[in-house]
């Protein structure tokens, strides 16, 4: 399906589904893309003027991970991931893609892709309840789905952390809105140096500070950023169609407003959303959150915003 609105200077955003929910306790996930395509997302971002085509949904060999041993839960996400990764990296030149999981392992694959496209590695905002920066020596719960991050850095197994493309610069790296982690993960991103804004902060400095520090940490160095927002990120309350639901999370109104600065960022190449689960959302209110979200860091850039906001200053005035 390709929907084009009357959009001006609005970038090509291609999305790719990734319907694979090998790195989680539950499958629901793995129907977010098609549950998503016939929902209300491609309507709002026509409305918001986004110029999108949905270019193919991604399955995984198997379907369930049940009675999987590790070797084997590594061997199913890295091959799907591999797969994600090259689908990534052979998007046109120029479009911007939007990565729909699927759960979080999914991202051990994109952010390699869009490292591949780049030439380099990207920065990134990794927006999550939780830290997803285990290996396979030091998961408690056995799902590949917490640690796709530390994969990106180039740690732990490589059927996740060799799959083609640069690995992620830690300096580059940071994380929002965790709350929820094991001690060993939370060692491994202090080790390597990555910035985390944990729920604390967020809820002492508010999002917009947030926000605008962590766009300072993947926009320094070199060009090219991303953004990988795991629902579960969000308060439960007010999103609750996610696997790992944790109390006290971001307000979604709060992140629209901080998502919609992507819009005046010329550098910002990739979008990721996971962890959506429709079969826990049955009257559609995660949905149009979702929506909401993709829609404010999708649509069209600002003209004023052309080049002169670089820094998108309106949110870095603290
Ligand atoms: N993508 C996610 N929802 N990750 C949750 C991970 C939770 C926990 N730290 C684990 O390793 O199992």
């Amino acid at each position: 399906m390709t929907i084009s609105a009357a959009a001006g200077n609005a970038p090509r955003v291609h999305i790719l589904g990734a319907a694979c929910a090998l790195g989680a306790p539950h499958a629901g996930s793995a129907h977010a893309p098609s549950a998503l395509r016939s929902a209300q997302l491609m309507r709002s971002l026509i409305a918001a003027g986004v110029d999108a085509q949905w270019v193919d949904t991604l399955h995984p060999v198997a379907d369930t991970n049940d009675a999987f041993d590790m070797r084997t839960r590594l061997e199913l996400n890295g091959a799907f991931a591999r797969t994600l990764a090259k689908a990534v990296a052979a998007l046109p030149a120029g479009v911007l893609p939007f990565v729909l999981g699927g759960d979080h392992a999914i991202a051990s694959g994109t952010w390699r892709g869009v490292g591949r496209r780049l030439g380099h590695a990207p920065g990134l905002i990794w927006i999550d309840a939780h830290l997803d920066s285990h290996t396979a020596l030091t998961t408690h719960s056995g799902n590949i789905h917490g640690m796709p991050l530390a994969a990106l850095l180039g740690e732990g197994d490589p059927a996740l952390a060799a799959i083609a493309g640069p690995t992620l610069d830690p300096q580059r790296t940071c994380v929002i809105g965790a709350r929820a982690w094991e001690a060993e993960e939370h060692a491994l991103l202090q080790r390597l140096g990555v910035r985390v804004f944990a729920m604390d902060e967020v809820r002492a400095r508010g999002l917009a500070a947030v926000f605008c520090d962590a766009l300072d940490i993947v926009r320094a160095g070199a060009p090219g950023f991303g953004l990988s927002l795991d629902l579960d990120a969000i308060e439960p309350s007010t999103l609750p169609a996610v696997t790992c639901p944790e109390v006290g999370g971001i307000d979604p109104a709060a992140l629209v407003a901080a998502l919609r600065h992507l819009r005046a960022c010329e550098d910002f190449v990739a979008l990721e959303l996971v962890e959506y689960r429709p079969d826990l959302d049955p009257e559609g209110d995660s949905a149009h959150w979702i929506a909401a979200f993709a829609a404010a860091a999708l649509g069209p850039r600002p003209e004023r915003c052309k080049s002169a906001m670089k820094r998108a200053p309106s949110l870095c005035q603290h």
